[in-house]
């Protein structure tokens, strides 16, 4: 897969050119370059730009073009009108995804798009982003709106819709109650993709996170699909910053760990954890993670057999394997269906103790009362989805947990939920202890 990617030099990798290298090279993707400038900067200041002439722009595109079958192209700074209608000019006719990422300054304060040409911007870059993606500023100056009640992020996105762009995701557009969120306007939809925040500024993640989605559409994955993977991905290399210089933290990602070694690892963990074995039940616990877009049972990994209670210890019985879990994957399916960035979970035992644990956390709970359940429900078996979905309806936003309390002859139980089974660690250590 080969992947053009269209901005400046950024000579500390944290962001621009280097960046996208960087990323694409641990995603298994040939990264083409074409270079709009060169900028001095590093993890604390932003120094000088120096834009290249639009004739070796214009040079680079067209050796990439007459050599390549380009899958995707991310554009990212570009200084200045000319070069802005040189890559309009190489890029109007292709009908592969494009995302802009529309840079104007740097974390570090560096100005990334000469102020008198936003207007270019607008006529011929912006027409011809799959994707655009600025965050709140940026959105703003492009689209020569304050964000306010009166002006919402709907009538700012669809300005810059109107300009050409097929899909606008504006970032960061609201951050509280630790989360941060990105409002996302497609063609006929509109909604928003939340995640926790990370307290932590860094240099990189906008340039990672368009990186993502474009790599993404590549793999056939639809606007919605993409959105929610570079958001998970962005969120990982943003804990995973590091503070390779002196000044702030670049965005690093994760050498890809398999889906097994996930799952094993955490499962391994939760064993570990002191006085776990109180939170067993009786019919066990199972701990599962899925693939992306789950279609069944069978593409969630799960244990063969249960993690079982052993006097003071737990241990795992069974091994991990595609289908391996039948209750707690069905669980999560359900759940992964309305919110598609939910691909663990585990149960674990009901108890008065870990409730009020729970209600004391800032953990969004739900619950559903298996009393309630329709016959028809209960003839065809599928309990499990229509309690998960009850509870769902129930909550106002992404529960982290579902708890129901039983029925005659059946076991209360509590589900936790989580993006990944670490997620879900970090969850159940809020809440046993
Ligand atoms: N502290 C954070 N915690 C969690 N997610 C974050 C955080 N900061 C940014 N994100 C997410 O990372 C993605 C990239 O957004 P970001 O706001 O970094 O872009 P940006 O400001 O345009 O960056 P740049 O100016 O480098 O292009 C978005 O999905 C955003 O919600
Ligand atoms: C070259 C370059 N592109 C993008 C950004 C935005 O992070 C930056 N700081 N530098």
């Amino acid at each position: 897969m080969n992947i053009l990617s269209i901005g400046g030099s950024d000579p500390s990798s944290g962001a621009g050119i280097q960046s996208d290298i960087t990323m694409f090279s641990k995603l298994n993707v040939h990264t083409l370059t074409a270079i709009t400038a060169i900028t001095s900067q590093n993890t604390s200041s932003f120094g000088i730009v120096e834009p290249v002439s639009p004739k070796i722009l214009k040079k680079q595109l067209e050796s990439l073009f007459s050599d390549f079958k380009i899958d995707g192209i991310k554009i990212g700074m570009v200084y200045n009108a000319k070069l802005m209608k040189v890559i309009y000019q190489q890029l109007k006719k292709l009908k592969i995804p494009i995302v802009v990422d529309p840079v104007i300054k740097s974390t570090t304060g560096g100005k990334l798009l000469e102020f008198k040409s936003v207007k270019d911007f607008q006529k011929y870059i912006i027409p011809l982003a799959t994707v655009l993606t600025p965050n709140k500023f940026e959105a703003e100056i492009l689209s020569k709106i304050k964000i306010s009640s009166k002006n919402t992020p709907e009538t700012v996105a669809k300005t810059l819709q109107k300009m050409g762009a097929k899909n606008v995701v504006i970032t960061g557009i609201e951050e509280n109650n630790n989360k941060v969120s990105d409002f996302v306007l497609e063609k006929n939809s509109m909604y928003m993709i939340s995640d926790e925040k990370i307290s932590k500024i860094n240099h990189g993640s906008g340039c990672t996170y368009s990186a993502a989605i474009v790599y993404s559409l590549v793999n056939k994955k639809n606007i919605k699909e993409s959105l929610y993977f570079a958001k998970k991905f962005t969120h990982n290399s943003i804990k995973n910053a590091k503070k390779f210089g002196r000044g702030i933290p670049i965005t690093n990602i994760e050498n890809k760990k398999s889906i097994e070694e996930e799952l094993s690892s955490a499962i391994t963990k939760f064993t570990k954890i002191n006085g776990i074995y109180k939170n067993i039940p009786e019919c066990q616990t199972n701990f599962v993670f899925s693939k992306q877009k789950p279609k069944s049972t069978k593409d969630v990994l799960g244990i063969s057999g249960r993690i079982v209670r052993a006097g003071k210890n737990v241990i795992v019985a069974g091994n991990l394997e595609y289908g391996g879990s039948k209750h707690v994957a069905t669980a999560l399916l359900a759940m992964n269906k309305k919110y598609p960035q939910i691909c663990s979970a585990i149960n674990l035992k009901y108890q008065n103790e870990t409730i009020s644990k729970i209600k004391k956390s800032k953990l969004v709970v739900s619950n559903y009362d298996r009393n309630k359940e329709p016959q028809d429900v209960k003839n065809k078996g599928s309990t499990i989805k229509w309690g998960i979905n009850s509870a769902i309806k129930n909550s106002k936003s992404c529960p982290d947990i579902i708890y129901h309390k039983g029925d005659f002859g059946k076991e209360p139980m509590i589900i936790v939920f989580g993006n990944t089974p670490k997620n879900i660690l970090k969850k159940i250590s809020k809440i046993t202890r």
